[in-house]
C-alpha cells in the first residue's frame, strides 16, 4: 500500500516538455500563439500529430467490470490498475497515457463516451472489461475510430500467451497441432488466447473450453455467440474429465481453481499456464510438488515464466503509434508473436539478470518467455509489430 501511496498517491503524474517561464513563453504556449497550431488543425486534423501529444497518447480506459481477476468492483476501483497499465507504457516504451474510468448504464453509452473522446488520443487500451459486452465494445470502436482500438486482456493476453506456449511446447517436444487444450475462463482473455492458438497452429475440435458451468458442449443452451464457437461435441462435462490426458492447461479465470489431483491426470509433460491475477488457478508450489515433468507459468512478476500482457501492450503500441498505424491487425499480433518468442532463445544481457535478482537465464523450461525489462523487447517487438502494419497496408506513415 506504501508503494502506491507514498511519495505522491497514485503512480504517475503529468510533466511539461516545453519552457513556461517567461512572458514569451506563455503568449507561444497559450493566448495568442496557440491559435496558430489550432488553425492548422482545423485545416487538417493530421497537423495534430505534428502540433500535439495525440500521436505519442494512448488512453487506459477501463469501466472495471473485470478487474484482474477480482471481479467487478466498479470503475474507480480500477484505477490503480489503470494506472500501473499507464506506468509500464511510460516505462517500456515510453508512450504517454491517461488512466480514463467510466461509470456507464448500458454498453451504447460506454461505446459511445469512448468513441467521442476517441481523436485525443494516437490509441486506446481497453482493459478489464468483462466478457461478453467487452467484445461488441471493441468491434464497434474499431469501426468508429480510425486510431488503434485494443483490448489488452483478449489480444496482448493472447500473444503472450501463443509466444510462451510455443516455445514451452518446443521445449516438452510436442507440437501445437497434436495438443489437447483444456481452457479454464470463457471470457475475454479465454476466448482471445484460443483463437490466437488456433491461428498459430492449434485445432479448435482439441480445445476444451470451461466457464462456472463446466465444459462447454454443443448441447448446451445457455452459450453466448462467442462461447459457442468453442462448443465441443463432447461426453465430457467437467475438469477432471476435460483435463484427462490433456497437453495444455490455460488457466485465465480464478484463484485455486486447479487442484493437484486434477494436475495429475494431465498427459506426460504437459504445460500449464495459471494466468490469473493476482492468484493463480494453481500455485507453482504445489504444481511442482505434485509433478517433476511439467512446464508452469503464471501472470505474477514474482515467480519464473510471467506470461502476462505486460510483455506486449507497450510494444505493440510503441509500432503502431510510430507508423500511425490506423489499427492493430492480425498480421501485427502474429509478429509480435514471433518476436518475443524468439527474443528468449537469445542471450540475456547482465542488466536483465540483475532487475530479475537471479545469476543466469537460459532458454529453457524456467525461461520459455522474455523478462518485461528486458530492453531489447522495445527494439524488436516494436519493429516487427512496425513492419507488419506497413506490410500489410495499415500504417500512415
Ligand atoms: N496473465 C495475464 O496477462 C492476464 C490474465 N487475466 C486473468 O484472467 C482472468 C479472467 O479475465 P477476463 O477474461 O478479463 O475476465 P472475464 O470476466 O471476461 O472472464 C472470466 C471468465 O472466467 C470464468 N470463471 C470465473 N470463475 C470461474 C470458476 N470458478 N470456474 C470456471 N470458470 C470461471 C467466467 O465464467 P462465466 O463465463 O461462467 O462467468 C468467465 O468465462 C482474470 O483472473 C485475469 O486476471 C486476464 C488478462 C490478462
Ligand atoms: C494482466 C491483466 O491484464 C489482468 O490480469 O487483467
Ligand atoms: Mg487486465
Amino acid at each position: 500500500m506504501e508503494y502506491h501511496q507514498y511519495p505522491k498517491p497514485g503512480k504517475i503524474e503529468v510533466a511539461l516538455t516545453t519552457s513556461a517561464e517567461t512572458v514569451d513563453d506563455l503568449s507561444l504556449a497559450y493566448s495568442p500563439g496557440v491559435a496558430e497550431p489550432v488553425r492548422e488543425i482545423a485545416l487538417d486534423p493530421d497537423n495534430a500529430y505534428k502540433y500535439t501529444a495525440k500521436g505519442n497518447t494512448v488512453a487506459v480506459i477501463s469501466n472495471g467490470t473485470a478487474i484482474l481477476g477480482l471481479g467487478n468492483l466498479g470503475p474507480l476501483a480500477s484505477k490503480p490498475v489503470m494506472e500501473g497499465k499507464a506506468l509500464l507504457f511510460k516505462r517500456f516504451a515510453n508512450i504517454d497515457s491517461f488512466d480514463i474510468e467510466v461509470t456507464h448504464n448500458t454498453t451504447d453509452e460506454f461505446i459511445n463516451t469512448v468513441a467521442s473522446i476517441a481523436d485525443s488520443f494516437g490509441g486506446i487500451n481497453l482493459e478489464d472489461i468483462k466478457a461478453p459486452e467487452c467484445f461488441e465494445i471493441e468491434k464497434e470502436l474499431i469501426s468508429r475510430c480510425n486510431i488503434p482500438v485494443f483490448h489488452d486482456d483478449q489480444h496482448g493476453t493472447a500473444i503472450v500467451t501463443s509466444a510462451g506456449m510455443l516455445n514451452a511446447l518446443e521445449i516438452q517436444g510436442k507440437a501445437l497441432h497434436d495438443c489437447t487444450i483444456v481452457c479454464l475462463g470463457a471470457g475475454a482473455a479465454a476466448i482471445a488466447c484460443m483463437e490466437l492458438l488456433i491461428k498459430c497452429g492449434a485445432q479448435r475440435e482439441r480445445i476444451y473450453m470451461l466457464d462456472r458451468q463446466g465444459v462447454i458442449h454443443t448441447r448446451r443452451d445457455d452459450l453466448n455467440e462467442y462461447k459457442m464457437r468453442f462448443a465441443n461435441n463432447t461426453d465430457k462435462r467437467t475438469l477432471e474429465e476435460a483435463i484427462t490426458g490433456a497437453d495444455i492447461f490455460v488457466g485465465v479465470s480464478g484463484a485455486n481453481l486447479l487442484t493437484a489431483e486434477a494436475l495429475k491426470l494431465m498427459a506426460p509433460n504437459p504445460v500449464v499456464f495459471a494466468c490469473s491475477n493476482p492468484d493463480p488457478e494453481i500455485q507453482p508450489e504445489l504444481a511442482m510438488s505434485v509433478r517433476d515433468d511439467l512446464i508452469m507459468a503464471t501472470g505474477r512478476s514474482d515467480y519464473p515464466n510471467q506470461v502476462n500482457n505486460v510483455l506486449c501492450f507497450p510494444f505493440i503500441f510503441r509500432g503502431a503509434l510510430d507508423v500511425r498505424a490506423t489499427v492493430i491487425n492480425d498480421e501485427m499480433k502474429i509478429a509480435a508473436v514471433e518476436a518475443i518468442r524468439q527474443l528468449a532463445k537469445e542471450p540475456v544481457p547482465e542488466s536483465v539478470l540483475k532487475a530479475a535478482n537471479v545469476s543466469e537465464l537460459h532458454f529453457g523450461a524456467d525461461y520459455i518467455i522474455p523478462k518485461p525489462m528486458d530492453p531489447r523487447l522495445l527494439e524488436k517487438v516494436s519493429k516487427a509489430v512496425a513492419d507488419a502494419a506497413i506490410k500489410s497496408g495499415v500504417s500512415r506513415i
